[in-house]
Protein backbone atom coordinates (compact mmCIF):
# COMPACT_ATOMS: atom_id res chain seq x y z
CA UNK A 1 0.00 0.00 0.00
CA UNK A 2 1.06 3.39 -1.33
CA UNK A 3 2.13 5.80 1.99
CA UNK A 4 -0.94 8.07 -0.27
CA UNK A 5 -3.15 5.29 0.41
CA UNK A 6 -2.33 5.46 4.64
CA UNK A 7 -1.95 7.81 7.35
CA UNK A 8 1.72 7.21 8.80
CA UNK A 9 0.66 8.51 12.44
CA UNK A 10 -2.02 6.23 12.84
CA UNK A 11 -1.45 3.12 15.17
CA UNK A 12 -3.57 1.51 17.51
CA UNK A 13 -2.22 1.48 21.34
CA UNK A 14 -4.50 -2.15 21.76
CA UNK A 15 -2.08 -4.40 19.77
CA UNK A 16 1.22 -2.13 20.81
CA UNK A 17 3.57 -3.47 23.64
CA UNK A 18 4.03 -0.93 26.48
CA UNK A 19 7.43 0.65 26.10
CA UNK A 20 8.07 1.92 29.79
CA UNK A 21 11.38 -0.61 30.34
CA UNK A 22 12.65 0.09 26.40
CA UNK A 23 15.65 2.65 25.92
CA UNK A 24 16.02 3.92 22.59
CA UNK A 25 18.38 6.26 20.55
CA UNK A 26 17.84 8.19 17.74
CA UNK A 27 20.05 9.87 15.59
CA UNK A 28 19.30 12.60 13.45
CA UNK A 29 20.27 14.19 10.06
CA UNK A 30 20.77 18.10 10.08
CA UNK A 31 19.98 17.81 6.24
CA UNK A 32 16.49 19.02 5.33
CA UNK A 33 16.45 20.28 9.00
CA UNK A 34 12.73 21.56 8.91
CA UNK A 35 11.97 17.55 7.72
CA UNK A 36 13.82 16.24 10.51
CA UNK A 37 13.11 18.04 13.36
CA UNK A 38 9.34 16.77 12.47
CA UNK A 39 10.55 13.39 12.01
CA UNK A 40 12.01 13.20 15.32
CA UNK A 41 9.26 15.05 17.17
CA UNK A 42 6.97 12.70 15.39
CA UNK A 43 8.81 9.84 17.08
CA UNK A 44 9.70 11.34 20.29
CA UNK A 45 5.78 11.96 20.87
CA UNK A 46 4.83 8.29 19.69
CA UNK A 47 7.42 6.94 22.16
CA UNK A 48 6.45 8.67 24.69
CA UNK A 49 2.35 8.49 23.93
CA UNK A 50 3.28 4.47 24.06
CA UNK A 51 4.81 4.51 27.80
CA UNK A 52 8.44 5.23 27.20
CA UNK A 53 10.36 7.41 29.84
CA UNK A 54 11.98 10.49 28.39
CA UNK A 55 15.09 9.75 30.25
CA UNK A 56 15.08 6.63 28.22
CA UNK A 57 15.61 8.36 24.87
CA UNK A 58 18.86 9.71 23.70
CA UNK A 59 19.60 11.64 20.33
CA UNK A 60 22.36 12.53 18.61
CA UNK A 61 22.92 14.65 15.21
CA UNK A 62 24.61 14.26 12.34
CA UNK A 63 25.52 16.10 9.16
CA UNK A 64 23.60 14.23 6.83
CA UNK A 65 21.85 10.89 5.84
CA UNK A 66 24.90 9.36 4.92
CA UNK A 67 26.42 9.96 8.28
CA UNK A 68 23.54 7.86 9.73
CA UNK A 69 25.42 4.71 9.06
CA UNK A 70 28.41 5.96 11.63
CA UNK A 71 26.25 7.56 14.04
CA UNK A 72 24.38 4.50 14.76
CA UNK A 73 27.24 2.29 14.84
CA UNK A 74 28.48 4.35 17.34
CA UNK A 75 25.72 4.51 19.09
CA UNK A 76 25.02 1.04 19.25
CA UNK A 77 28.41 0.20 20.61
CA UNK A 78 28.14 3.22 22.76
CA UNK A 79 25.33 2.07 25.34
CA UNK A 80 24.99 -1.38 25.74
CA UNK A 81 21.62 -0.74 27.37
CA UNK A 82 19.18 0.15 24.45
CA UNK A 83 16.97 -1.94 22.79
CA UNK A 84 16.33 0.04 19.66
CA UNK A 85 18.47 2.57 17.21
CA UNK A 86 15.89 5.15 15.32
CA UNK A 87 18.05 6.69 11.67
CA UNK A 88 15.98 9.77 10.65
CA UNK A 89 16.96 11.25 7.78
CA UNK A 90 15.62 12.96 4.38
CA UNK A 91 17.30 12.58 1.02
CA UNK A 92 15.31 14.87 -1.91
CA UNK A 93 16.42 14.09 -5.09
CA UNK A 94 18.82 17.15 -6.81
CA UNK A 95 20.19 17.92 -10.40
CA UNK A 96 21.90 14.94 -9.70
CA UNK A 97 22.98 11.19 -8.91
CA UNK A 98 23.76 12.00 -6.15
CA UNK A 99 20.69 10.93 -4.32
CA UNK A 100 20.63 8.02 -5.63
CA UNK A 101 24.04 6.93 -4.35
CA UNK A 102 22.87 8.68 -0.76
CA UNK A 103 19.86 6.55 -0.63
CA UNK A 104 21.19 2.92 -1.92
CA UNK A 105 24.45 3.65 0.48
CA UNK A 106 22.19 5.12 3.39
CA UNK A 107 20.25 1.97 2.75
CA UNK A 108 22.93 -0.84 2.42
CA UNK A 109 24.68 0.46 5.34
CA UNK A 110 21.72 0.51 8.06
CA UNK A 111 20.84 -2.97 6.60
CA UNK A 112 24.05 -3.85 7.64
CA UNK A 113 23.97 -2.43 10.98
CA UNK A 114 20.85 -4.71 11.69
CA UNK A 115 22.77 -7.95 10.08
CA UNK A 116 25.46 -7.37 11.77
CA UNK A 117 24.45 -5.77 15.06
CA UNK A 118 21.82 -7.28 18.22
CA UNK A 119 20.48 -4.27 18.24
CA UNK A 120 18.02 -3.08 16.03
CA UNK A 121 17.89 0.05 13.44
CA UNK A 122 15.39 1.02 11.91
CA UNK A 123 14.95 3.15 9.02
CA UNK A 124 13.26 6.08 9.12
CA UNK A 125 14.95 8.19 5.91
CA UNK A 126 12.72 10.13 3.39
CA UNK A 127 13.92 9.33 0.15
CA UNK A 128 11.74 11.77 -1.64
CA UNK A 129 11.64 13.42 -5.39
CA UNK A 130 10.18 17.13 -3.67
CA UNK A 131 10.43 19.18 -0.67
CA UNK A 132 6.24 18.85 -0.91
CA UNK A 133 6.23 14.89 -1.05
CA UNK A 134 9.11 15.51 2.18
CA UNK A 135 6.70 17.88 4.13
CA UNK A 136 3.59 15.90 3.55
CA UNK A 137 5.53 13.13 5.16
CA UNK A 138 6.92 14.86 8.27
CA UNK A 139 3.26 15.72 9.82
CA UNK A 140 1.69 16.61 7.04
CA UNK A 141 -1.47 15.10 5.09
CA UNK A 142 0.27 11.65 4.95
CA UNK A 143 1.11 11.86 8.49
CA UNK A 144 4.49 11.39 10.48
CA UNK A 145 7.01 8.83 8.89
CA UNK A 146 8.51 9.53 12.71
CA UNK A 147 5.63 8.08 14.14
CA UNK A 148 5.75 4.91 11.76
CA UNK A 149 9.14 4.34 13.18
CA UNK A 150 8.48 4.68 16.79
CA UNK A 151 6.02 2.01 16.54
CA UNK A 152 8.16 -0.03 14.61
CA UNK A 153 11.38 0.26 17.17
CA UNK A 154 9.09 -0.77 20.26
CA UNK A 155 7.93 -4.07 18.30
CA UNK A 156 11.47 -4.85 17.23
CA UNK A 157 12.70 -4.39 21.08
CA UNK A 158 10.22 -6.37 21.94
CA UNK A 159 10.88 -9.21 19.78
CA UNK A 160 14.39 -9.08 20.55
CA UNK A 161 13.19 -9.53 24.54
CA UNK A 162 11.10 -11.88 23.00
CA UNK A 163 13.64 -14.15 21.18
CA UNK A 164 15.52 -16.58 22.76
CA UNK A 165 19.13 -16.20 20.81
N1 LIG B 1 21.57 15.91 -0.57
C1 LIG B 1 21.32 15.37 0.67
C2 LIG B 1 22.34 14.91 1.49
N2 LIG B 1 23.64 14.96 1.09
C3 LIG B 1 24.75 14.87 2.02
C4 LIG B 1 25.14 13.42 2.37
O1 LIG B 1 24.16 12.80 3.18
C5 LIG B 1 26.46 13.43 3.15
O2 LIG B 1 26.30 14.20 4.33
C6 LIG B 1 27.59 14.03 2.33
O3 LIG B 1 27.70 13.33 1.11
C7 LIG B 1 28.94 13.95 3.08
O4 LIG B 1 29.24 12.61 3.39
N3 LIG B 1 22.07 14.38 2.70
C8 LIG B 1 20.76 14.30 3.14
O5 LIG B 1 20.52 13.82 4.26
N4 LIG B 1 19.76 14.74 2.35
C9 LIG B 1 19.98 15.28 1.11
O6 LIG B 1 19.00 15.67 0.40
C1 LIG C 1 20.70 13.95 -2.41
C2 LIG C 1 21.66 15.03 -2.69
O1 LIG C 1 22.84 14.97 -2.35
C3 LIG C 1 21.18 16.13 -3.61
O2 LIG C 1 20.07 16.74 -2.99
C4 LIG C 1 22.26 17.17 -3.87
O3 LIG C 1 21.75 17.99 -4.90
P1 LIG C 1 22.45 17.98 -6.37
O4 LIG C 1 22.21 16.60 -6.95
O5 LIG C 1 21.72 19.06 -7.14
O6 LIG C 1 23.92 18.27 -6.17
Amino acid sequence: MATENKNLSEYDKTIIPNAKNFRFGIVVSEWNEQITQGLFQGAFDALIDCGTIKENIVRWDVPGSFELIYGCKKMQKSYDMLDAVIAIGCVIQGETKHFDFVCEGVTQGIKDLNINSDIPVIFCVLTDNTLQQSIDRSGGKHGNKGSEAAIAAIKMAQLRKSAQF
